[in-house]
């Protein structure tokens, strides 16, 4: 066979690495070849579909404790950009391409995606037909795997993985958390927004760190705020006696249950002080209100998940990442005369879509609690705006980063919350988008700059 077609039937016009394995708990092995630090990983196995956003993705805290396969083919052509990456350090455990590119091509590019994994110490595994892992992982569900580059032995790492812990239970928000409160004061400048600068501060929020991409503290600034953070288990006192106008949540990894820390200060902040959360954040909310979450099959992870928001029926595309979500029925039971007269839960959320309705429940600690967007590919919740408290959360990912801008406007929603209007979340999205994100009232013109997307790519 001549060079080109071995070439082509591998798929990489690069020579072969050491020989690495992935190896799940259900026995189905995935062979490769090492493309940056060597070393065995043990984590939850999942996959994200963004087509670019590579370095945002693999430096999201809310990865720590998984084993990431990205399904678009070719990952790190456009190299690295530091001022991209959502924390100092990678947390994920481990990265799976199809194929990795050592020769990037990029103005914004300082290294090769490749030297920066081996420079943080991140095991990662190419050639691997990532199609068919994505298929085994949508059919079998998310499990436990190890990626090895040490031992080649299938059966050595079958036993080795099926003794290694699941992420389920643990508390991985406090591996990634902040150590103690800090001021949050670091905008750089992006050529995507047409705001650069920080907004006039007009709001003091203290936001809890439970791992937070640093796009979502970046877009608090945007937005007008102050931002304080502190480590995810602060005592709600602690916060309250700092004077916030509002507080923040954040995304962060693994089992919303484990985090108790954080809920159980969430439960006694909420009613006391405007409270907005993302991901792991509008989990701890749910949690506060004593719903159940549920482990979903194989998650959400990807920059293309269509969410309605019920309250305007407008559709939004946006970057999701995680794997668990609210049971939006044990918030408490439906309320018929705010719910379009209907008296019982309907499991496919999407009910509500097609019917237009968001429906509200009633919650035994927090009062009325309504669902205010849903996953169109799934009918899971996405999102729920609590009536009688001025409180607000989003499953998914509104800094984007990387993903779609559609849904920034509920930064802005967040800064009208603190101002203390009701019609908070009554945005006009689209404006919100064109005034490129002043985050304010939409009402004076600015200029918008050509480059609409995160990064300028
Ligand atoms: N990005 C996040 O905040 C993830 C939330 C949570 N850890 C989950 O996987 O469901």
């Amino acid at each position: 066979m001549s060079e080109m077609s071995e070439r082509l039937l591998r798929g990489t016009s690069k020579p072969c690495g050491v020989s690495a394995l992935l190896v799940l708990e259900d026995g189905a092995v995935f062979r490769g070849s090492s493309c940056a630090a060597d070393g065995e990983v043990f984590g939850e196995i999942c996959f994200n579909t963004s087509l670019e956003g590579y370095l945002e993705v693999i430096t999201d805290p809310s990865y720590a404790g998984q084993i990431i396969t990205m399904t678009y083919p070719q990952i790190g052509n456009y190299g690295v950009n530091v001022q991209d990456a959502q924390s100092e350090k990678p947390a994920l455990r481990g990265l799976v391409v199809r194929d990795l590119c050592t020769t990037p091509s990029n103005w914004r590019s300082t290294k090769s995606l490749p030297d920066y994994l081996r420079e943080k110490n991140v095991v990662a595994i190419e050639g691997v037909d990532t199609r068919a892992l994505v298929r085994h992982v949508r059919d079998h569900g998310a499990q436990r795997a190890v990626l090895s580059t040490l031992d080649t032995d299938e059966a050595s790492l079958l036993a080795k993985v099926r003794a290694s812990e699941s992420i389920v239970g643990l508390n991985l928000a406090a591996t990634v958390s902040c150590e103690k409160t800090y001021e949050f004061d670091d905008l750089p400048e992006r050529q995507a927004f047409a705001v650069t600068s920080a907004g006039e501060r007009r709001h003091k929020v203290v936001a809890y760190d439970c791992g937070a991409k640093r796009s979502i503290l970046e877009n608090l600034l945007r937005a007008g705020c102050s931002v304080v953070a502190v480590p995810w288990d602060t005592p709600a006192e602690e916060v309250l006696a700092m004077d916030p106008d509002g507080v923040f949540l954040s995304n962060g990894p693994g089992d919303p249950e484990a985090v108790e820390g954080t809920y159980t200060q969430v439960e006694k902040l909420l009613g006391k002080v405007p409270v907005f959360g993302i991901c792991l954040g509008h989990q701890m909310i749910c949690k506060a209100a004593g719903a159940e979450i549920e482990k979903l099959k194989f998650g959400h992870r990807g920059g293309n998940h269509p969410v309605m928001n019920l309250l305007t029926g407008r559709v939004e595309i946006t970057a999701q990442n995680h794997g668990f979500g609210l049971l939006f029925p044990s918030l408490g039971t439906l309320v018929p005369e705010l719910s379009g007269g209907f008296k019982g839960h309907e499991e496919d959320l999407r009910f509500w879509a097609r019917s237009r309705i968001a429906p509200v429940v009633q919650n035994e600690k927090f009062g009325r609690i309504r669902l205010t967007h849903v996953n169109l590919n799934d009918g899971t919740a996405e999102g729920i705006a609590l009536l009688d408290i001025p409180a607000f959360s989003v499953q998914y990912h509104p800094e984007a980063s990387p993903g779609p801008t559609d849904a920034h406007y509920l930064f802005t929603a967040f800064g009208r919350l603190m101002d203390g209007r009701d019609d908070y979340l009554d945005i006009d999205i689209a404006a919100d988008r064109l005034a490129g994100w002043t985050f304010g009232d939409v009402t004076e013109t600015i200029e918008v700059k050509p480059a609409m997307t995160e990064g300028g790519r």
